[in-house]
């Protein structure tokens, strides 16, 4: 590798791609190529670039992300892929570096590493460790809703919601909160289902939100289900014990209200413009209920964040340059 390594990002104006430019493009240990606007979907052109870096960024749809990984001749070249297309796929390693013991060694000697899905970020960074120390049996029934805001619908939701917030003095409407993906089999089911180590997929109910970036992640833990639920306290300190140390997934204090906006309410946004994941444990050893819920940037830790950290480790650099 060159001493400043080279960079493409296909799908540079997209909204995933912007912020990885923007961050990239600060940073003077990296030399970012871009592709000529007129030829940003001309197949020969970015096949050239792909073949001519040391890492290739791929923030397109599923199938043009497919059309990319096609075009790599060069086993020198290093692919980070934020779309959904391989997040389960063989041969790809999975980026999501506090995930297991060893994670960060895999995606460091990857050619090709996929970015993690902004709600399964959410979902893996609470149930992970459960499953892992086995206080989850690996057939417990996941159920997860989550909200968004919009520009977790990239581009054309973001239009959307921008059109309605400049008209809305004429009376037009959209939602303010509406959910979705009620058909079932959302994309992200199989990502949460396989690197989570649950045998069964999590029932999983999306909603977007009339707010720009943001996100919250449930997991309703009905314990009462298990032979011998473990108490909220036991669930707290098996995850934060499995976080120790890491920068960017952080156990909230268990059951402390001053989190609270007005000691009620969990805001979405709270950790806009981070690359931190947080993760909260509320229960009651009475009823044996419990709530896991994650919070994180979608387009943070959920995306772009989250790409520049992989990017990091794969180039050998500390993990957190940038961020
Ligand atoms: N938004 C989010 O919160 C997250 C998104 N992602 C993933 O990142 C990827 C990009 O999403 P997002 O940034 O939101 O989407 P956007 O729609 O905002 O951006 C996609 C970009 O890809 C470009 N593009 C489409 N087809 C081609 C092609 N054949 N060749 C070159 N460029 C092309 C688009 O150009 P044009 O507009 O001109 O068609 C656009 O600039 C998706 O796979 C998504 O799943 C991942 C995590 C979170
Ligand atoms: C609000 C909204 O529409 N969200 C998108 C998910 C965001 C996304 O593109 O998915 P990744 O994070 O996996 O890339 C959806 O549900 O399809």
């Amino acid at each position: 590798m060159t001493s400043k390594p080279k960079i493409f990002i296909d799908g540079e104006s997209g909204t995933t791609g912007l912020q990885i430019y923007s961050r990239l493009n600060q940073r003077d240990d990296l030399e970012l190529v871009s592709i000529e606007a007129s030829k940003r979907k001309d197949s020969t052109e970015r096949a050239k670039l792909i073949n001519a870096v040391d890492v290739a960024i791929l923030c397109l749809p599923d199938d043009a992300a497919r059309e990319a990984v096609g075009y790599v001749n060069n086993d020198k070249v290093k692919i980070l892929d934020a779309s959904t297309a391989y997040r389960t796929a063989d041969g790809w390693v999975y980026g999501f570096p506090e995930l297991n013991p060893g994670q960060r060694e895999k995606i460091a000697n990857a050619q090709f590493v996929s970015n993690p899905g902004c709600y399964p970020t959410g979902f893996l960074a609470c149930i992970r460790p459960l499953v892992a120390k086995g206080l989850l049996r690996s057939n417990f029934p996941a159920t997860v809703n989550a909200v968004s805001g919009y520009s977790g619908g990239g581009k054309n939701l973001i239009q959307q919601y921008e059109t309605f917030h400049e008209k809305q003095a004429e009376g037009k409407s959209l939602y303010p909160y509406g959910i979705y993906g009620l058909e079932f089999g959302h994309k992200h089911v199989k990502e949460m289902c396989q690197h989570s180590g649950l045998s069964a997929p999590p029932l999983f109910v999306p909603a977007v939100g009339d707010f720009e970036q943001g996100m919250l992640v449930q997991i309703p833990l009905p314990l009462w289900i298990l032979d011998n639920p473990p108490s909220g306290k036991v669930i707290y300190e098996a995850i934060a014990e499995y976080y120790q140390g890491e920068k960017f997934v952080q156990v909230a204090p268990y059951q402390e209200p001053t989190l609270l906006r007005d000691g009620k309410f969990l805001d979405a946004m709270a950790m806009n413009g981070t690359n931190i994941v947080q993760v909260f444990v509320f229960a009651n050893d009475s009823t044996k209920e419990a709530l896991l819920v994650a919070r994180l940037d979608n387009l943070g830790k959920g995306a772009s964040g989250a790409a520049i950290q992989n990017l990091n480790i794969m180039l050998g650099f500390p993990e957190d340059l940038g961020l």
